[in-house]
Formats: structure tokens, sequence, C-alpha cells
């Protein structure tokens, strides 16, 4: 086993604080082929798909990886732009925000860094570059939210897939969650009064969360109370009453029932009660990305404007908003407690010890 290090350590350098953001990941073209990449390796992790591994495999290569790589490659060049895929570049554009935010508190002590937990750019190759800038405390923090083995889970394997190969491991801490984190609750509020500032305000304001199983929730998976109480606190900021919103779960992958009221079926069933406008937020996405420009901003339109309704208003994910980035900085300070960028504390005789040993200066 060879595990992965730096022979070029120096004595008294500086030990700097890393900060790693993650997300899901996205293809990196919108093409049938880039599209096969993806989903084979998103949907090989078995935190996403809890089937029997055997079985998996014959019905992902054999019929999930022919038909729906070029069905999602075309909703996908919907959302693409010059700029690439939106989760990519807001996810790039919190990191670069971060990074300035946290120079305020750390100086250059502070390395920021982004990765993906699929395809590009990988959880190993981020954790690499910052060891190799001299990181020896690591803070990550995945932005889902909402807690979920599918997602936050999923993200602490990878890590710990990476560090089992690595000779010298960080001080490490792992935000696995923050559906209650009153700073995050105030920025998803602020937002949505933001919207009602310009647009006004309408029947309903439906909080949309990606769906997962409903098996996950039976079996322990926390991410539907956490999907709730974001709601309920956000709806509490608000002073909303208990009939002017909902929480629906959206995005449904696979035959087996997701967690309900799933919103399109909702959003078809809501004219006919007499709801005919609605503003929609997705407070479990950090990021704008298909599923909520595509799936939220157009394809549920549809179903509600079908179904009768008459105003249909999307509120953008909180993105490189600077709430959502104080509110990140903040959360990395409240984990990095007690933790300072420092010179390494060996005194000279120590080194002069390790030189003797033979280790580079
Ligand atoms: C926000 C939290 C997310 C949870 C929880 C989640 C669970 C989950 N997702 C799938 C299947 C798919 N998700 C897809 C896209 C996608 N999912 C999330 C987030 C969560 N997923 C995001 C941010 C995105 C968008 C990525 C982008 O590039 O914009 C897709 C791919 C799109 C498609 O082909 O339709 C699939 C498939 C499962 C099975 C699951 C839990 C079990
Ligand atoms: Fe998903
Ligand atoms: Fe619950």
């Amino acid at each position: 086993m060879k595990y992965n290090g730096r022979s070029d350590f120096k004595h008294g350098e500086r030990a700097k604080i890393g900060v790693l953001i993650t997300n899901l990941g996205t293809p990196e073209a919108p093409t049938k082929s880039a599209l096969r990449r993806y989903l084979g390796q998103f949907l090989s992790d078995p935190r996403v798909v809890e089937v029997p591994r055997l079985l998996w495999k014959v019905i992902l290569h054999g019929v999930i990886l022919r038909i729906r790589p070029a069905r999602s490659a075309k909703a996908y060049q919907t959302v693409w732009t010059d700029k690439g895929s939106p989760l990519m570049f807001h996810t790039q554009a919190q990191r670069d925000a971060l990074a300035v935010k946290l120079a305020d508190e750390f100086g250059d002590g502070v390395e920021v860094a982004f990765a993906m937990r699929y395809g590009q750019p990988s959880i190993h190759n981020a954790i690499e570059g910052l060891m190799q800038a001299g990181v020896r405390k690591l803070v990550v923090l995945p932005l889902y939210p909402q807690y979920s083995g599918s997602t936050s889970a999923s993200t602490f394997d990878d890590i710990a897939a990476d560090f089992t190969r690595r000779r010298w491991l960080p001080d490490f801490r792992f935000i696995s969650h923050y559906p209650d984190y009153p700073p995050y609750i105030a920025a998803v509020a602020e937002k949505i009064k933001a919207h009602w500032a310009e647009h006004g305000r309408t029947d309903k304001l439906l909080f949309s969360y990606h769906g997962v199983p409903k098996r996950y929730l039976l079996e322990g998976d926390p991410y539907h109370c956490e999907c709730y109480k974001t709601t309920r606190l956000v709806a509490e900021y608000l002073d909303l009453g208990e009939d002017e919103y909902m929480t629906t779960f959206q995005s449904r992958f696979g035959r087996e029932e997701w967690l309900q009221p799933y919103t399109d079926e909702t959003l078809k069933a809501l004219p006919a009660k007499g709801v005919k406008s609605v503003q929609m937020v997705c407070p479990g996405f950090s990021s704008d990305c298909l599923e909520t420009i595509e799936e939220i901003g157009e394809e549920n339109r549809e179903y509600f404007i079908e179904a009768g309704g008459e105003t249909y208003q999307y509120i953008e994910c909180l993105n490189a908003d600077s709430a959502h980035i104080d509110m990140m900085a903040q959360l990395v300070l409240d984990n990095t407690q007690g933790w300072q960028p420092q010179d390494l504390a060996l005194t000279t005789q120590t080194a002069q010890r390790a030189k003797e040993l033979g280790a580079a200066d």
C-alpha cells in the first residue's frame, strides 16, 4: 500500500486551515455520453440507490443507462449556459466569495476549495490540493442543509475513502447538516421577503425539496423531518398561517414510493381547490441547478397552468448571495472554534533531531 503524502515538508511551515465546500456534481457537458458517465457514477453509489448490488447493476447497465442519458441530456441543454452548468458556476462563485470572506478572519492562513461528489473537481483532488498547500486542519461543508444518507453520508464516504489512502491526516470537522441554523433560516426567509417586496404575494408558498424513497425515512433517515423543520422555521420567521404554505417533494426517480406529497401532483391539484397563484421556493438546494431551473421553473409551471392555475413564480436559490456566503462563513467559524492557523509547534530541538534522522528540512 502506497499512502499519499508530501516529502517536501518543512519544519516551521505554517499549518493552515482548509475549508472544502461540496455539492452533488453535474455532467461535463449536456451530451448523451457525458450524461452516461455522470449518471453511471452517481447511480452506482450504494448510498443513493439502496438495492442489492447485483440486481441493481443489471438494471442500471441493462436499462437505465441505455435510456436516461439521452433524456437527461435534453433537459440539461435547456439550462446550460456560456459559463457551463449552473450548479458548477454557482458553486465556483460561492467558493470565490467565501475565500474573500474567510480571509478577513484568517488572513492567508486559510485555503478554500470546492469539490463535487460525482465528476470533477473530485473530492480527492480538492483534498490533495489543500494538503499540498499546507492544510493541517480541515472543515468540510457539504452544501446540503438537510441531512440525508444519500447526500451528506455519501460525501463523508468519499472523504473517508481519501483518508484511508492518506499518510498524514488533518484534524477534521464535518458539517453534516444545518436545517435549523438561524442564519440559514434568515437567509431563506429574507430572500422570500425580497421577492414579495418586488412581486407581491400569492395564495400559497410551496417549499419544494428533492425527494428520497419513503423506505429511507422508514429505515431511519432524518431527511424528511429536517425538511419539515426548515419549512416550519422559515414559516415562523415570515409569520405565515397554516394554510398559507406547504412542504412538497420533487424529482422522483424510479418506481417505488418517494416522500409525499409530490410537488407535481400537488400543483396539478391546487387550482381545483381554489389556489390560483403560487410561489415556489427550494431551500434544500444551495444552488440553482437542473432540478430547480428546469423542473420547478419550467416543467411544474406547465402542470399548474394546465390545471387552471394563473400565477406561478419561482424564487431562486441562495446561490452566491451575500447572505448565503455570510451564513457559510459563520457556519465555518462556529465549526473551527479553537482552531487558528499556526506555525507547527516543533521546537528547534525536535527539528534538529528530525534532521539527524534524515528528514527533509
Ligand atoms: C438536495 C439534495 C438532494 C437529494 C437528497 C438527492 C437525492 C437523490 N437524487 C437522486 C437522483 C437524481 N438526482 C439528480 C439531480 C440532482 N439531485 C440533486 C440533489 C439531491 N439529490 C441535485 C442538486 C441535482 C442536480 C444536479 C445538476 O447537475 O444540476 C439526477 C440527475 C438529473 C436527471 O438525470 O434527471 C438524478 C438521476 C436519487 C435517486 C436520490 C436519492 C435516493
Ligand atoms: Fe438528486
Ligand atoms: Fe418526519
